[in-house]
C-alpha cells in the first residue's frame, strides 16, 4: 500500500534519519511560532509543539478524508527539547547562551525529549514522547568556547549533537539514539502499528 509520507519539519537530521531507515518522506515545513506554546513540563512541551507542527501542515493540506476510511497520507511532526534541572531547553538564542548552557551541562546528565505527532488523512492521530537520558563530558572552558564557535550548538535543541561535532562530548545515553538526533524510529514504528500501518509498508520501493 503506497502511502504519502509527509515530514512536517525543516530538520535535516530528521529527514536523513528517515531516509536512512528506508523511507522517502516529503518535507512540508510548518513554520510555527514555537514561543506561543507553554506546557507543564519538558516532555509535554515537546509533544504540544510536535502536535502544533503536524496540525498546521495537515490544515494546510486540507485533503478530503480518505473516502474508504483507509489512510493514504501520513503526516509526522516532531519537536525536541533538552530537560536539565527540570527546565526545557530548545536551541540556544545566542552564542553566549550556548556557552552558559554548556557550563551548566558539562559533567552532568540531561534528558532529551522528542515529541511525535502522527496524523492520518482518515482522521486518526496519535501523539507520544520518547525520552533519552544523555550523559555529558566535563568540557573545559576552552572546549566550550571552541565548540560554540563552530556554530553547531546554535542550531540544535539542547546545544549539542550526538552524531556531529558534539559526539565527543556525549559520554553515554540510555534509550533510543535516533530520538536524540530528532526522531525516534522505534516509537514511530509502534505509533504507526497502533494506527494500523506496518512499518515495512513505508519502505521506499525505489531503494
Ligand atoms: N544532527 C543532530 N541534530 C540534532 C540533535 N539534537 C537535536 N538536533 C536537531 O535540533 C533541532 C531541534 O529543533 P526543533 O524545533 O525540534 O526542529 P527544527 O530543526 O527547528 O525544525 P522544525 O521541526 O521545522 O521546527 C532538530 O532539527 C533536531 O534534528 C543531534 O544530536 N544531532
Amino acid at each position: 500500500m503506497p502511502y504519502r509520507l509527509i515530514l512536517a519539519s525543516a530538520s535535516p537530521a530528521r529527514l536523513s534519519t528517515l531516509r536512512q531507515a528506508g523511507l522517502s518522506p516529503e518535507v512540508i515545513v510548518s513554520g510555527v511560532d514555537e514561543s506561543q506554546v507553554v506546557a507543564a513540563d519538558a516532555a509535554e512541551l515537546a509533544l504540544q509543539l510536535a502536535r502544533l507542527k503536524a496540525a498546521t501542515v495537515a490544515d494546510g493540506l486540507q485533503d478530503d478524508p480518505a473516502p474508504t476510511g483507509l489512510p493514504s497520507m501520513i503526516i509526522v511532526g516532531c519537536d525536541s527539547v533538552l530537560e536539565l534541572d527540570g527546565e526545557a531547553y530548545g536551541k540556544p538564542d545566542s552564542a553566549e547562551i550556548a556557552v552558559q548552557r554548556w557550563q551548566a551541562m558539562r559533567g552532568r546528565t540531561g534528558v532529551l525529549h522528542t515529541g511525535h505527532q502522527v496524523i492520518l488523512d482518515n482522521g486518526r492521530q496519535l501523539g507520544r514522547t520518547a525520552s533519552t537520558v544523555v550523559h555529558f563530558a566535563d568540557l573545559s572552558d576552552a572546549e566550550i568556547t571552541a565548540y560554540v564557535e563552530t556554530g553547531e550548538p546554535l542550531v540544535v535543541a539542547g546545544a549539542f549533537t550526538l552524531d556531529g561535532l558534539g559526539g565527543a562530548f556525549v559520554t553515554g545515553i540510555e534509550g533510543d539514539p535516533h530520538n536524540v538526533v530528532g526522531i525516534s524510529l522505534p516509537l514511530l514504528r509502534e505509533m504507526l502499528l497502533d494506527l494500523g500501518i506496518a512499518w515495512r509498508d513505508l519502505w521506499s520501493t525505489t531503494r
